[in-house]
């Protein structure tokens, strides 16, 4: 069973008198920044340079600092920029005022699972990784609730590293509901492997693939949006709540049967091996080596098919749709 920690694990008092650096004010830095803020925390904003977060950052009342700045000044220094940006910020602007028992914290263990940041000996090393997006960390914080975290320890120089972890997963939020302990190869080899093939990968694509195919037979495709794009949420909110038991009870007893034997068929062990195959380039850290060489080139396949899906029929069906999903949204 996992270890599972809550409120009453975690206590802001080992933290209470440190210098929090956020370095970052994008999806997760806002939110980390504004609830550990709201949890009465000291936070410092970290940032390169005077563009749109940094604005943002001073919008919400914060003064933000440059990186080198905030880092000289800090306890512990949190890193919130992309995963391709982490570590030449660790380089140019961390390392260099690292101090003895600073603490360096990660939202992923991608840069330290991987070698790419390789701290020294003498500073706590550690995760809290939230299971949702940034603006959802926020918004679930704002109304009393918190979005479940994975925490980890790599280094443990002060011998309280995991005490600290529970206190920042506890000003974000995150021990509301729970976190639980796992480690920096777990959590990095998890995350990329959920969300390639199934959160952002996966089930997008059988969206699409499922409207596209209506289109193609002719279907209207208003009609085809809200069939297998608008109604996933209230599929999954139901999974969300209740289960895939209670989801199947809640549909028809067509959609049951259908929804059985056709989804055996679509998703099939062809797919699993490829669910497989996808997770041990994961693994085996193959997928890293090929997004460094794509980051590197400048992420052409990323720009090339975010432009494709902003382009796309179901982007700009959903767009003409969207006044119409928002005025059925419920109100309070
Ligand atoms: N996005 C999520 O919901 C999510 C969820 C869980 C964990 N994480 C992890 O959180 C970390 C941050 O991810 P994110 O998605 O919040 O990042 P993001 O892309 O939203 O972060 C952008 C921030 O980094 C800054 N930035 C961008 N390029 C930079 C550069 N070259 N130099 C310095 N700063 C730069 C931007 O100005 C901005 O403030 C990553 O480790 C990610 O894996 C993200
Ligand atoms: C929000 C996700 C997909 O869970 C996160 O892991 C990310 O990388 O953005
Ligand atoms: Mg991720
Ligand atoms: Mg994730």
């Amino acid at each position: 069973m996992a270890k599972i920690y809550t409120e009453k694990d975690a206590n802001f008092d080992i933290i209470k008198n440190k210098k929090i650096a956020i370095l970052g004010y994008g999806s997760q830095g806002r939110a980390w920044a504004l609830n550990l803020r709201d949890s009465g925390l000291n936070v410092t904003v970290g940032l390169e340079r005077e563009g749109n977060s940094w604005n943002q950052a001073k919008k919400d009342g914060f003064n933000p600092v440059h990186t080198e700045e905030a880092v000289k000044n800090a306890d512990i220094v949190i890193f919130l920029v992309p995963d391709m940006v982490q570590r030449y910020v660790y380089r140019e602007k961390v390392q260099p005022y690292l101090k003895d028992g600073m603490d360096l914290v990660f939202a992923h263990g991608f840069n330290i699972h991987y070698k790419l940041i390789e701290p020294p000996n003498n500073v706590d090393v550690y995760m809290i990784a939230p299971k949702g997006p940034g603006p959802t960390v926020r918004e679930y914080f704002v109304h009393g609730g918190g979005v479940p975290a994975l925490v980890a320890v790599q280094q443990n120089y002060s011998g309280k590293a995991m005490e600290k972890a529970l206190a920042i997963a506890k000003g974000i939020g995150a021990t509301r509901p729970g976190v639980i302990e796992t480690t920096f190869k777990e959590e990095t080899e998890t995350d990329l492997i959920g969300e390639q093939t199934d959160l952002v990968g996966g089930i997008t694509e059988l969206m699409r693939t499922a409207f596209n195919t209506l289109v193609e037979m002719g279907y209207q495709p208003e009609v085809a949006y809200f069939e297998t794009i608008n109604e996933m949420k209230m599929i999954v909110d139901i999974i969300h709540d209740k289960g895939f038991y209670g989801m199947l009870k809640a549909v028809s007893d067509t959609a049951k049967y259908g929804g059985i034997t056709v989804g055996k068929y679509v998703i099939n062990e062809d797919v699993k091996k490829r669910v497989r195959e996808a997770a041990e380039k994961v693994r085996s850290g193959k997928f890293a080596e090929e997004w460094i060489e794509e980051y590197n080139r400048g992420s052409p396949i990323v720009k090339q098919a975010m432009e494709e899906v902003q382009n796309s029929l179901e982007e700009k069906i959903g767009n003409e749709l969207r006044d119409m999903i928002e005025r059925g949204k419920p109100k309070s």
